[in-house]
Formats: structure tokens, sequence, C-alpha cells
């Protein structure tokens, strides 16, 4: 069983805002990053799962058990970082850590102590005299506090600087390491690359893409620019069984896109013809998310 399962889940707010049609499942034991430009759907999902709003259709479930009939049942097992949360501004830190506790009937604060200082949280002063990057600290804590089984992250590390970012990452291998299963929604490359096992990217409230860590690790696909000096060499390379993916004949330039392990197969081909150039232009994860990005933004355009 998943341990966290949507299928076909709608929510059309009209003027094709919403989500609609969203599938995907997490295993026990995976870190799954949900991505996707801003308003394209990620919160929506996410309130779904925690059974914050009914499906006008699909079902959601976390740990076999229905996010909208069972919600009650799931927080048992769930920790949830809003992207925006809200804390009562007149209650300190530890006070707001302490009540988090309390709710949950936890008595043992070791796990509390040992994130605040994994954290390098202070808890003492009072939230609206706390910076976002401190808050972001209490919410983590508060997600985190009974270790749960399911851990739902809306942008975990929003206001956090360079080195809790990279904190939080090391929490997250743990937290993986006891067999936890998360979604983690986030703008941030190097974060998802450094700690998930698959990622859905989403747009306009629909699933574009899956890839798994495979993909996303080992991107070996690189594309050179190779300009020859010869009209003919130019054409003969054309006719062979490269990947060729622009062609810029003023230029006598050819885009050729390879895997790494095709590199002495070019070398070979390219050693009987007359280059004038070869530039390497790799193609990363990376680009292609901004690439993701991009045409979200000529869609809405
Ligand atoms: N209650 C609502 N009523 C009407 N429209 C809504 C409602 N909630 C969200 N939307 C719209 O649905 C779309 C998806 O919003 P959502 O908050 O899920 O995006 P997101 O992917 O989390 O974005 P971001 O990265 O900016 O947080 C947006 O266009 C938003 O304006």
């Amino acid at each position: 069983m998943p341990a966290i399962k949507i299928q076909g889940l709608t929510k059309d707010y009209g003027n094709n805002k919403g989500i609609f049609g969203v599938s995907f499942h997490i295993e026990e034991g995976e870190v799954f990053g949900f991505l996707g430009p801003n308003g394209a759907g990620k919160t929506t999902t996410i309130r779904h799962l925690l059974g914050f709003t009914k499906p006008q259709s699909g079902t959601s479930t976390i740990l076999g058990l229905d996010s909208w009939k069972q919600s009650k049942e799931i927080h048992q097992h769930l920790g949830y970082l809003p992207a925006e949360i809200a804390f009562p501004a007149n209650m300190t830190g530890a006070q707001i850590i302490q009540h988090a506790a309390n709710m949950r009937g936890l008595k043992d604060m070791t796990l509390a102590q040992e994130l605040i200082t994994m954290f390098d949280l202070d808890p003492s002063p009072l939230i609206k005299r706390m910076s976002k990057g401190m808050k972001q600290k209490v919410g983590i804590v508060c997600a985190f506090i009974h270790d749960p089984k399911i851990l739902i992250l809306d942008e975990p590390t929003t206001g956090l600087d360079p080195l809790m970012q990279s904190v939080f990452v090391t929490l997250i291998h743990r937290e993986k390491q006891k067999g936890k299963s998360i979604l983690m929604s986030s703008h941030h490359f190097e974060e998802i690359e450094g700690t998930c096992d698959r990622i859905a990217m989403i747009r306009q409230g629909r699933l574009t893409s899956a890839l798994n860590s495979q993909d996303f690790k080992h991107f070996d696909k690189t594309t050179y620019k190779i300009t020859f000096r010869s009209l003919q060499d130019f054409h003969a390379i054309q006719k062979e069984e490269f990947t060729i993916t622009d062609i810029q004949s003023e230029a006598l330039a050819v885009l050729v896109e390879i895997e790494d392990l095709q590199i002495n197969e070019l070398i070979g081909s390219l050693g009987k013809k007359d280059v004038l150039s070869i530039r390497e232009m790799k193609v990363s994860l990376e680009d292609s998310f901004m690439n993701f990005y991009k045409q979200g933004d000529h869609d809405h355009v």
C-alpha cells in the first residue's frame, strides 16, 4: 500500500484555476518532490491531502485512510509544515512548541530539543519579534516533533539561510533513513536534487511530468555545438547516426545531442572532418527545470 495516493483529484475554481485530474503516489520511505510555478496547484493538492478541502472528484488517501473522511486519524501520523505559517504573535516560540507537544499528548521533549539544537534556534522570543527564518524553524520543530510517519512540507526552507537549508537537507536524509514518507513542495532545485527519489511537476493544475532519481541524478545527455570549415563536412555529419537538435547553415554549425557514452563515437567521426570549433552545451536537469518554469510563463501570456 502506498503511503500517499492521489487519483484523478479535481477542484475547479473556474477560469481554468484549480487542479484537474491529478494522480500520483508516494511509497513508504520515499521522498517525493512536488514542483511547479506560482499558482500551479501545489498548495491546493496538499490541502486536499490534509482533508482541509473536499474534492469535486477523485480521491486522496494517506496510509490507506481517506483524506476527507478520516482526516482526524490521518493527522495522528502526519507532520505538516504549511507554506505560510500563522502563529499567534503574542506567544513565544517555546510556548508554541510546547503547545504543539501538548496537542499531540507528548511528554518527552527530547526530539524537540534535538531539533532546536540542530537548527540553532533560540525559541525564547515572542513570535512577533522573530525573523522569517526563526519562525520557519519553529514551524519545522512543530511539524517533526511527534516523529510522524508521513511528512508534508510546503516550501519548507523558505526564509532559511544556506547553512540552515543544508541542515534541513540533513534532516530529510535522516528521516528517510527512518523510513518516513515525505512530500515536499519546493522551488529550490538543489534541495530537490539533493533529497528526492522522484519528482512530479505541476502546471496550470495539471501534472505534466514525473521523473525518477535515475532521470535526474544521472542526466547524462550533452549537447555540442560543432562548427565546420567545409560545407561538405557540415552536410556529412547530418547523415550520420547522431541526434541533431539544431542546424545553423550560415555558420556551418550543428548542435549534436549525445549520451555521454557516445563521446568516443563523436570524436572518431569528427577526427575525419575539418572542424573549426567544438563547444559543450551541457543540458542539466536544472536547465530543464528552468525551461519548465519558462514554459509556464509563456502559457500565461
Ligand atoms: N479558494 C480558492 N478560490 C479560488 N481560487 C483559488 C482558491 N485557492 C486557490 N485558488 C487558485 O488556484 C490556483 C492554484 O493555487 P495554489 O495555491 O494551489 O498554487 P501553488 O502551486 O501552491 O502556488 P505557489 O507556488 O504560488 O504557492 C491559483 O490560480 C489560485 O489563485
